[in-house]
């Protein structure tokens, strides 16, 4: 697969030794990591100063789709700093969204940055229907994704404190996101309000909602500057397996956000690589964050009655558990329904579904990451996806599987089990041996995340 070009860094001001032999210009391809310093076997744009970090500061891209704005970040890991533009500071380890023009301060070496990749002319907020103010936030004219229901763009907040900081220090303005969907008239919007009450660090920290009088809905969030997993997996034109350790450093983040979901009585529903987003992608095992609680649900917890089941069906076959009941229609695609009442009363949706199919969507996502392969992906027809779900084989012969453990391999067995009984539930799942045998490592790892 080529590569994208999404912009470069140019040399501007520099020792004349300093990149030795390297060339001036970098590029900047689609989800790649550009590192400046003065290690030569770990940077792509190296400066030999004394004074320079060894990995001084990185720089990443992430473009979402075609419908979106290339986004680049730079994040400072130096002793002694990097400056942008007016020699302001940048903030240790905080993302700074660089723009087309800016110059990177790098001790005596001058840096600029050009985007080169430009999608097609940016909607106004206007005249997408938005408001620009909102109290004390602003939305800037960047879509960083798009989803079915809505924009997700980069947002302020315009109240912050200038005299916090000391004065060679700028004080920057922290990144948000804010998604925006538009809502039928009088529709509460379910997803804020299931997140407004949610609080860990695993799962997207909504700040503030508003509601406007065009029936959009905005639901200011943190900004995730890594993009999301499918794109982490996605290097090349299909999925690239990562490291067991890797993954199960994944999983095991997954597992915390969805143990406390479901003690809060919460089914996310529509687990799957692409609402799994990263916060920043330079380390080697990636703190994640889980989003899009767009088809969410509360269900209530009292176990004598039918209210902690489900019965509607969403989600995406390919991640979607048997018993949520796709349907296949004349036309070859699944259909996802809301059960009508006359549909309750067979015997399919009388039994419904609970908390359960979330784990077997984490099934799937950990298939995907250990092979490569989506388990039940097939000729990738989703009426097949569907059949094949409701089978539930699994081929551990495959070669994907090679040098992976049996934990692993029976990790990931105990949570695609048709049979939802047999399926483990979150709680279960720390429990196992995949689990257990790496715990002192995964607490170690996840406390110094977090
Ligand atoms: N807080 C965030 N920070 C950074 N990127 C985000 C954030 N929220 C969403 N995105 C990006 O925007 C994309 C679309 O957002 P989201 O999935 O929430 O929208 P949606 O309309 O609910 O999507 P879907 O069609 O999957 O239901 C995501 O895949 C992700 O890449």
């Amino acid at each position: 697969m080529s590569k994208i070009l999404l912009g470069y860094l140019e040399l501007v001001v520099g020792q004349s030794n300093s990149l030795h032999g390297y060339p001036k210009r970098i590029n900047i391809y689609k989800h790649s990591i550009v590192k400046i310093g003065r290690n030569e076997a770990e940077c792509d744009f190296v400066i030999e100063d004394a004074s320079v970090s060894s990995i001084h500061c990185i720089i990443w891209s992430v473009l979402f789709d075609e419908h979106s704005v290339p986004m680049f970040y730079l994040k400072d890991y130096s002793l002694n700093g990097t400056m942008i533009n007016d020699r302001k500071q940048l903030k240790k380890k905080f993302a700074y969204i660089l723009c087309d023009g800016d110059q990177i301060l790098v001790n005596d070496t001058i840096i600029v940055f050009r985007q080169v990749f430009q999608n097609s002319p940016m909607k106004s907020l206007e005249s997408l229907g938005f408001q620009k103010n909102i109290k004390n936030w602003e939305i800037a004219n960047k879509i960083i994704g798009m989803g079915t229901f809505g924009h997700v763009m980069v947002a302020y907040k315009t109240d912050y404190d200038r005299n916090s900081l000391s004065s060679e220090k700028i004080r920057q303005k922290e990144n948000y996101a804010v998604k925006i969907i538009k809502l039928k008239p009088n529709k509460l919007d379910k997803e804020a309000k299931i997140l407004l009450t949610l609080d860990h660090p695993n799962i997207i920290k909504v700040h503030f909602t508003y509601y406007d009088s065009r029936d959009n809905y905005y639901i200011f969030q943190d900004l995730i500057a890594g993009g999301d997993l499918f794109s982490y997996l996605a290097k090349t034109d299909c999925l690239s397996s990562i490291s067991e350790m890797e993954s199960l450093i994944i999983v095991y983040q997954l597992l915390k956000a969805l143990s406390y979901l479901h003690s809060k009585g919460v089914a996310h529903r529509d687990l799957k690589l692409d609402n799994i987003l990263i916060s920043s992608p330079e380390t080697v095992y990636p703190k994640i964050v889980l989003a899009d609680f767009g088809i969410a649900k509360r269900f209530a917890t009292t176990a004598n009655s039918n209210t902690n089941r489900m019965f509607t069906i969403v989600g995406t076959p390919e991640y979607c558990a048997p018993e949520v009941g796709f349907k296949s229609s004349s036309h070859g695609q699944p259909i996802p329904v809301v059960a009508t009442p006359a549909m309750l009363s067979t015997q399919q949706f009388c039994k419904g579904y609970d908390m359960k199919c979330d784990m077997w969507s984490l099934g799937v996502i950990a298939h995907i990451m250990l092979t490569g392969i989506s388990p039940f992906y097939g000729d990738g027809n989703e009426m097949n996806i569907v059949k094949l779900s409701r089978i539930g084989k699994l081929n551990f012969e495959l070669k994907q599987w090679g040098g992976i453990s049996v934990e692993a391999q029976s990790f990931v067995a105990s949570l695609l089990h048709v049979d939802t009984k047999e399926r483990m539930d979150s709680k279960q799942c720390f429990d196992h041996p995949w689990i257990l045998k790496h715990m002192a490592k995964l607490e170690k790892i996840y406390k110094k995340k977090y």
